[in-house]
C-alpha cells in the first residue's frame, strides 16, 4: 500500500472533542444545542443512522428529539411536524431522513424546513448561499471532505479534481466548495464520454456514484487523493465504497476507506451545524 489513509473515525473523535467543548460552553450560557430527526417509515438502514445521529448528539452533549412516523403518515402531517419543530425554540436543527416515501414530495418537504434550522443544508436558500459564497449551512457530506482534505493540509489552489456524481446533496455542493478554495473542478456524471480521461487527470478525485468500482487503479494519477462517498454493499453483504479500494489505495497518495471515512464525517459535520446554528441563536 502506497497510499496513506484518511481516517473518517479518528478526525471525527477530534473534531466532537472540540464540539462538545463548545457546547459546554454553550449550556453556561443557557443554550442547549438541539437537533429534530424525523424518520417516515421503517427502511431499516435508515434506523441505523438515525440512531447513530441520536447517539452521535449524546455523546456531544446536545438535545435531541426522535420522530418515527408510520409510513401511513400524510405529506400534510409530515409539514406539520416540520412546522412544529420551526417554532420549538429548543430545537437549533431540523433533518428529515431520506428517502421519504413515495407518495411525498420530498423537495416540498425540505422547503419546508427554516432555512435557519436546515442543518442537513439541502433547503434552496442553503443551496443559494453556497453557490454565491453567503452564509448558510453546508450539506454535511462534502463539508465532510472539505474537513478531509483540510486535516492533511492539502493546497486546493490550481489543483484538479474530479467529481464523479452530480446529485444535489453530494455532487454538486461538493463541487462548489472546491471551486471556493480556487481548485478547477470538472464534474463527471453518466452521459461523461471518456470518464478515465478526466480521472487520469485529477488531483483529487471525489467519488459520489453509489456504484461499486466505478474508480479503479487504472484510472487514477499516481500520488492522487481520493475521497470514496459511497456506501454500497459486496457480493458477502459488507459495506462498501464507489472505489476499489485493493487497487487504488496502491496509486494514490491519500485515501478514505468504506467504512470508516466519509461515512462517520457526515454525521460530525451534522453536530457543526447543529452546534453554529445554537451559537447563532445565543449570539
Ligand atoms: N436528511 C438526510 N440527511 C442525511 O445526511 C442522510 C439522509 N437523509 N439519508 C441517508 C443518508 C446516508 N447517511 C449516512 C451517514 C453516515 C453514515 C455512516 O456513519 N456510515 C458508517 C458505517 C455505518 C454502517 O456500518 O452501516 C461508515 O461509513 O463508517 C452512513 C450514511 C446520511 N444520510
Amino acid at each position: 500500500m502506497t497510499a496513506q489513509l484518511i481516517d473518517g473515525n479518528a478526525l471525527s473523535k477530534q473534531l466532537r472533542t472540540d464540539v462538545a467543548a463548545r457546547v459546554t460552553a454553550l449550556k453556561a450560557k443557557g443554550v442547549t444545542p438541539g437537533l429534530a430527526v424525523i424518520l417516515v417509515g421503517d427502511n431499516p438502514a435508515s434506523q441505523v443512522y438515525v440512531r447513530n445521529k441520536v447517539k452521535a448528539c449524546e455523546d456531544t452533549g446536545m438535545h435531541s428529539v426522535l420522530e418515527t412516523w408510520p409510513t401511513t403518515m400524510t405529506e400534510a402531517e409530515l409539514l406539520a411536524r416540520v412546522d412544529a419543530m420551526n417554532n420549538d425554540a429548543s430545537i437549533h436543527g431540523i433533518l428529515v431522513q431520506l428517502p421519504l416515501p413515495a407518495h411525498m414530495n420530498a423537495q416540498r418537504v425540505i422547503e419546508a424546513i427554516s432555512p435557519e434550522k436546515d442543518v442537513d443544508g439541502f433547503h434552496i436558500a442553503s443551496a443559494g448561499a453556497l453557490m454565491t459564497g453567503l452564509p448558510g449551512f453546508w450539506p454535511c457530506t462534502p463539508y465532510g471532505c472539505m474537513k478531509m482534505l483540510e486535516s492533511i493540509g492539502y493546497e486546493l489552489k490550481g489543483k484538479h479534481a474530479v467529481v464523479i456524481g452530480r446529485s444535489n446533496i453530494v455532487g454538486k455542493p461538493m463541487a462548489m466548495m472546491l471551486l471556493q478554495q480556487n481548485a478547477t473542478v470538472t464534474i463527471c456524471h453518466s452521459a461523461t464520454k471518456d470518464l478515465k480521461a478526466m480521472t487520469l487527470q485529477a488531483d483529487v478525485i471525489v467519488a459520489a456514484v453509489g456504484k461499486r468500482n466505478v474508480l479503479t487503479a487504472d484510472m487514477v494519477k499516481p500520488g492522487a487523493v481520493v475521497l470514496d462517498v459511497g456506501m454500497n454493499r459486496n457480493d458477502e453483504g459488507k459495506l462498501c465504497g464507489d472505489v476499489d479500494f485493493a487497487g487504488v489505495k496502491e496509486v494514490a497518495g491519500w485515501i478514505t476507506p468504506v467504512p470508516g471515512g466519509v461515512g462517520p464525517m457526515t454525521i460530525t459535520m451534522l453536530m457543526v451545524n447543529t452546534l453554529e446554528s445554537a451559537e447563532r441563536r445565543a449570539a
